[in-house]
């Protein structure tokens, strides 16, 4: 039975309005910032090592924190076998994330996650089962995961997507311009996916396990923001390696630069295996460490995730309750 514990605070959960971001319009590629982007691997492992252990997160807090991060998840179905009936439950998921009397124990009135993320044939069911909500539904394009399909039918997909309803568009880089050094190559497939999505919003994954180095990461990550993207995202899930906080911390220093040297500010997604609640704070921290506090929203920030949810329930559960729900009382989700 659930009992009424400290009550948290809209703002310390995030859900707070959020002014709204100006789009990021890119800029012209210029290779000399580019070239002169260098990566300490080792400098970047001992900052992401420490980065979690100097900050605790606890208790009502914790709660607090775990709750913004549900209002970040793009919750995600993104198999072989996803069907209607899935993404139906899930986007019934994605409006109540969290048992509604866990909500009113902690005085949450309502709760959302940042949106849902399919494949292209599932966003028209998405959208009618998102409909009144304010959850908008995000597309995976350019022939996700792997990216290897000829650039005109990328443009295709990603028009057909916007058609179809998708307000954003997680697109995969070509990682062979990376790979060859052909940064302009990059950079023109970016700015022809940004204006083919109109005025739904871009999302660059960089698949950062395939980008073979952290300076390769670093680069790509700021020739994406020239060329235009409104997020900058680690990895498809597809990915031996996926979202790890090394690269995480590669991406949001380049991010911070771009702020610093343009005054637009770009989001920032993790994605991919990212599966605990204990993993999402990590990834909080970082944000606010490294970004503060603009970016601790689901404008700016967003995590990619399929199984991420039940943890986080199950800890909230934990908060609320004092003791972890039994497993068949937790959600599959
Ligand atoms: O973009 C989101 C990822 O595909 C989700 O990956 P995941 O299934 O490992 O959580």
């Amino acid at each position: 039975m659930a009992t009424t514990r400290q009550r948290i605070e809209p703002e310390s959960a995030g859900m707070s309005a959020v002014e709204p971001v100006m789009r990021n319009p890119g800029l012209p590629l210029d290779m000399s910032w580019v070239n002169r982007v260098h990566v300490n691997r080792s400098a970047v492992e001992r900052r992401a090592a420490t980065l979690t252990t100097r900050r605790t997160v606890k208790k009502e807090w914790q709660a607090a924190w775990l709750l913004r991060a549900i209002t970040c998840i793009d919750l995600t179905a993104l198999a072989g076998d996803d069907t209607p009936g899935n993404v139906l439950r899930l986007c019934a998921k994605a409006r109540q994330p969290v048992r509604q009397e866990l909500l009113e124990s902690m005085g949450v009135p309502s709760l959302q996650t940042g949106a849902v993320c399919v494949y292209h044939n599932l966003i028209p069911t998405a959208v009618r089962a998102l409909e009144g909500s304010s959850i908008p539904v995000a597309a995976v394009s350019t022939g996700f995961p792997a990216g290897q399909i000829p650039f005109e039918q990328k443009i295709r997909e990603i028009e057909a997507s916007v058609q179809a309803g998708a307000h954003e568009i997680d697109i995969v880089i070509s990682r062979a311009h990376v790979l060859t050094g052909d940064w302009q190559a990059l950079y023109d497939e970016v700015k022809a996916f940004r204006e083919a999505c109109g005025e739904a919003h871009l999302k660059t994954i960089l698949a950062t396990h395939e980008l073979a180095t952290l300076r390769n990461v670093g680069m790509a990550s700021l020739v994406c923001m020239m060329a235009g993207a409104d997020f900058i995202k680690t990895s498809t899930g597809k990915e031996p390696v996926n979202a790890t906080l090394p690269v995480g911390l590669v991406m949001v220093r380049a991010i911070r630069e771009y702020y610093e040297q343009t005054g637009w500010k770009v989001g920032f997604k993790p994605a991919g295996g990212i599966r605990t609640a204990k993993s999402s704070l990590d990834w909080l921290i970082l944000m606010k460490e490294e970004l503060g506090q603009d970016w601790l929203n689901n404008t700016l920030f967003r995590i990619g995730a399929s199984g991420l949810l039940s943890d986080i329930e199950r800890q909230l559960s934990y908060f609320v309750t004092g003791h972890y729900a039994a497993a068949q009382y937790n959600p599959l989700v």
